[in-house]
């Protein structure tokens, strides 16, 4: 039995084929996604590049797994988070999807976190505090900046709702990917209306917000007009899919207590599961749904690969060429220091921030050291957020290990040494697009379907990425994790 699994994530989506029954990955593709920058921190995308790239990455995937497209059950689809994908009473967008990564709206999250009672009101409300990046300040941006547009939303989105509503003609979300809109009560697993009237009191929560369904059930069924036009067959399932985060974690086999899934895509993220909400006293720490059921305690830095990326190409480097750099220069690359926060940052909270280059000399500032520092720059982000995330993720026996990034032997060494657990990644190339065909086989297998039979059937580590911590190395990162940190105080006043 075959299914797919689809991940719009920030730079491109993946789509995978999975038999079920052999418990094989038998086709995966990928197309990249244009994002359009602007000055003031505004990150957007038209949701019609995902829908092109899907309907490429579909051809591709299907094209390599060597099967009849008819033969496919069900789709499920995961996305970027937070993504404000408003449309209009036809379905159209009424302006570019602001993205997770988008920063221009820090100072509407500030009033906003202010009018909802600071973080022990959004703690109380909504079981988070809000973060820049969320889609609650995107969407009270646009009512200042763009009135026109706001006036003519009939339905909020986020892009794995938007796709799913493209296949299925269906307006629905579900948990996982609700949590990160800020309008939605993480521990409840229902949207509030009232905080929603709080930011837009012009919408009609009724009308706007997309029907709440179960993890398990699914968002619809393909459109007759789309399944003809993409070759599939009728009645093909579509799950209720969720955010890139929450099925990255099902497509590791994250399902359970006891693991981490740690991914360096453009954003990096480290998350746990948990059985309860985990209401943390730190307000970084984001109290998600997992879409599975139970909760996804997660942290999210902002500049992981996008920052390894700036760097690279400013120095005219191909992947290769970076991975030599990056081997080439010693631990701590002779005292230089990246703070990079290229696009402001969410953990720490420094929407606003820049990126820093700091203890460069006429020794040390080579292009390996440079390239180092900022690899390690972007992994120091991502321990100072474990250590947010507290015993869950400190007691987690390994670290699965994802995105793009994950391919560096050298960034998967790193990654072992500077968090001090064994690292491995997955076989497949994007876990969150399995964890998608994983939750839509759960979907579409009824009440026989298990998820953990699922995961331990098509769940393949990739036994030769293994990266152990080495104590000797580990203290080595201990002493240069601890200027990193003196950079932060120093320059961003970030102690805790
Ligand atoms: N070997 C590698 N070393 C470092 N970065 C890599 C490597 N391979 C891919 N990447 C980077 O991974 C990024 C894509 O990661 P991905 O997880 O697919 O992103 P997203 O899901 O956010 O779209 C790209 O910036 C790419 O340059
Ligand atoms: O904002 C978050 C999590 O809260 C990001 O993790 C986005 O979900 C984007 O993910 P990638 O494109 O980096 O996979």
């Amino acid at each position: 039995m075959m299914y797919i699994g689809v991940d719009c994530g920030t730079q491109s989506t993946k789509v995978v084929v999975v038999d079920i029954d052999g418990g094989r990955i038998l086709g995966e593709a990928s197309r990249p996604h244009r994002l359009e920058a602007g000055e003031g921190g505004r990150r957007e995308q038209a949701p019609a590049d995902w829908i092109e790239a899907f309907r490429g990455a579909l051809h591709d995937a299907v094209a390599r797994a060597g099967i009849e497209p008819q033969a496919i059950r069900a789709i499920g689809v995961s996305g970027q988070q937070h993504g404000l994908v408003a449309l209009d009473a036809a379905g159209e967008p009424v302006h570019p999807a602001k993205l997770w990564c988008d920063t221009e709206t820090a100072d509407h999250n500030a009033a906003l976190v202010e009018r909802l009672g600071g973080e022990a009101g959004c703690l109380d409300r909504l079981g988070l505090v809000l973060q820049t990046g969320y889609t609650a300040s995107k969407l009270a941006w646009l009512r200042d900046a763009r009135p026109e547009a706001y006036r003519r939303i009939a339905t909020l989105l986020l892009p794995h709702d938007y796709l799913n509503f493209w296949l299925t003609g269906e307006r629905v979300a579900e948990a996982g990917d609700a949590s990160g809109t800020g309008y939605f009560d993480t521990r409840a697993r229902r949207w509030r209306e009232d905080v929603l009237a709080e930011i837009a009191p012009e919408l009609d929560p009724e009308r706007v917000l997309p029907r709440l369904i179960g993890s398990r059930e699914p968002a619809g069924t393909l459109r007759p007009a789309l399944a003809r036009e993409l070759g599939l067959a009728e009645g093909v399932v579509v799950s209720s899919g969720g955010g890139d985060n929450m099925l990255g974690a099902i497509g590791t086999g994250n399902i359970r207590p006891g693991l981490v899934t740690l991914s360096l895509g453009t954003s990096g993220t480290v998350c746990a599961y948990s059985p309860e909400p985990a209401v943390a006293d730190d307000a970084q720490v984001a109290n998600f749904c997992a879409s599975h059921g139970g909760w996804l305690p997660l942290i999210c830095t902002m500049n992981v690969t996008s920052a390894t990326t700036r760097v690279r190409e400013l120095f005219g480097l191909d992947l290769a060429a970076f991975g030599e750099r990056l081997a080439a220069a010693p631990i701590g690359a002779e005292g230089v220091t990246v703070l990079p926060f290229f696009n402001g940052e969410r953990v720490p909270p420094l929407p606003q921030a820049s990126g820093s280059f700091l203890g460069l000399t006429d020794v040390n500032a080579t292009q390996a050291n440079l390239c180092r520092a900022v690899v390690e720059g972007a992994t120091f982000g991502l321990r100072y957020g474990l250590e947010r995330l507290g015993g869950l993720a400190r007691d987690a026996s390994e670290i699965r290990l994802i995105g793009g990034g994950a391919k560096s032997a050298v960034w998967r060494q790193m990654v072992a040494d500077i968090l001090g657990t064994p690292v491995i990644c997955p076989a497949v190339t994007d876990a969150a697009a399995l964890g998608a065909a994983i939750q839509a086989a759960w979907c579409e297998g009824g009440a026989d379907a298990s998820l953990d039979a699922l995961c331990a059937r098509l769940v393949h580590l990739d036994e030769s990425s293994r990266a152990a911590p080495d104590a000797e190395r580990v203290a080595a990162y201990e002493a240069v994790y601890a200027r990193y940190r003196r950079a932060l105080a120093e320059h961003h006043g970030v102690m805790a």
